[in-house]
């Protein structure tokens, strides 16, 4: 029998608790006797959550940009060669939590002309403490990111409930449900899911287009809204029952469209009648395509140990436009080196063996932040740490 490979993008923003979903998705497959592989994308040059795959699982890395635009055109061929050379029975796609899912759901299905493999699923994982912070805000370009990655989903997590109360809970899932009434949604600790939950997705190939159908619902809904700001609506403040009229409008229209491709919705031919018009309307063309242009990242490679304590203390400091960090690090006052984790101001450290030789160095990555500024706390850390010795 022919054999076509599931892939299952795990998308959702960073911090969110995709690596945590990953590496018990790999031990369940190992489990049962399946070979997974993974396809790893990072924004940063160091793929620390790649560590934490373990030893065996043939894993591709693409490093240094994001997936679905930088280096999408590579991810066909990324994917075709992780196929051929490892043979697996299921590959797990890990985007960066800046990415837009439509991009690399184009990218994966573009992939599926060249090698056997079939899109199974987008399993969206939701920060439930960040989403509520940024829907109580109620605007802003990571929300919109979060919105679309919530839409673009056939499965939707909704993680870390351990840091909102019962009732944010329910608002939350009221939210989410409103923009993606289709995905199943459950709501864990550490991606806690019914594992099985796998094998249904994959096991009906040419069967589970659940994914495909809400590309062109989200595809439609970003349409909907595009013309709602031509009329000068506030999106944000749009009555949902109107927008899932829309939304059904346009997913008609789109309908037998597999995916869609951005560029077609580029021009415009409505008047600009205002420069706040043309920036509202740059704007949300350019968070269509990439809406995480405003993610940045910084990479610290350390020259030597630092003191544990003071860059614990840095890290309570940090701004907080600066929302995910990680790194390994060795510490001047302690023995074996450490992972450390950083996502919506929780700080995480791990004592960790390596196999192989890790670099000495710490990702920060957020919004509109000084690297310069940061790059001399950091390396001023090295200088005590040397000073101490
Ligand atoms: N409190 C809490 N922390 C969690 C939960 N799930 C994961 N974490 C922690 O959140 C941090 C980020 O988790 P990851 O799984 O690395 O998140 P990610 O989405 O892969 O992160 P990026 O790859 O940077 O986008 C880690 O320190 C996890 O231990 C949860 O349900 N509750």
């Amino acid at each position: 029998m022919r054999k076509v490979v599931p892939v299952h993008i795990l998308s959702g923003f960073l911090g969110s608790g995709k690596t945590t979903l990953l590496t018990q998705a790999i031990e369940y497959y190992k489990l049962r006797g399946k070979k997974p592989a993974v396809l790893m994308n990072e924004l940063g040059d160091v793929n620390l959550d790649g560590m934490l795959v373990e030893d065996g699982v043939p894993m591709t890395e693409m490093l240094s940009g994001c997936i679905c635009c930088t280096i999408r055109g590579d991810l066909g061929m990324e994917l075709r060669e992780l196929i051929l050379e490892n043979d697996p029975d299921v590959v797990l796609v890990e985007c960066t939590g800046a990415a837009n899912p439509i991009e690399i759901i184009d990218g994966v299905t573009d992939a599926s002309l060249l090698t056997e493999l079939e899109l199974a699923s987008v399993i969206t994982v939701i920060d439930a403490a960040v989403l509520l912070e940024r829907h109580r805000a109620g605007q802003g370009k990571t929300y919109r990111l979060m919105k679309e990655q919530i839409r673009c989903a056939s499965q939707l997590i909704l993680n870390k409930v351990d840091l909102v109360e019962p009732a944010e809970l329910h608002e939350l899932q009221q939210a989410v449900r409103s923009w993606n009434p289709v995905a199943p949604l459950t709501a864990t600790v550490r991606c806690d899911i019914d594992f099985t939950l796998f094998d249904r997705l994959g096991a009906a190939p040419g069967k589970s287009l659940t994914a495909l159908e809400n590309i062109a619902a989200a595809d439609a809904v970003a349409d909907a809204e595009r013309h709602l700001q031509d009329g000068h609506h506030n999106r944000e403040q749009h009555d949902a029952k109107h927008e899932s009229e829309r939304e059904s409008e346009h997913r008609h229209r789109t309908d037998g469209r597999t995916h869609g491709h951005h560029a077609d919705h580029q021009t415009d031919d409505s008047p600009r009648h205002s420069s706040d018009h043309e920036r509202k309307e740059d704007d949300h063309t350019a968070a269509a395509h990439h809406s995480h242009d405003h993610v940045m990242v910084y990479t610290h490679y350390f020259e030597s140990a630092i003191d544990s304590e003071q860059f614990e203390s840095l890290i309570g400091r940090l701004p907080a436009n600066i929302y995910r960090a990680k790194g390994i690090l060795r510490f001047s006052d302690t023995t074996s080196p450490f992972m450390f984790q950083y996502a919506y101001r929780e700080a995480d450290f791990m004592k960790i063996t390596p196999k192989q030789e890790v670099p000495n160095v710490a990702v920060f990555i957020g919004e509109h932040f000084s690297k310069q500024q940061l790059a001399a706390e950091l390396s001023a850390l090295e200088s005590a740490g040397e000073r101490s010795h």
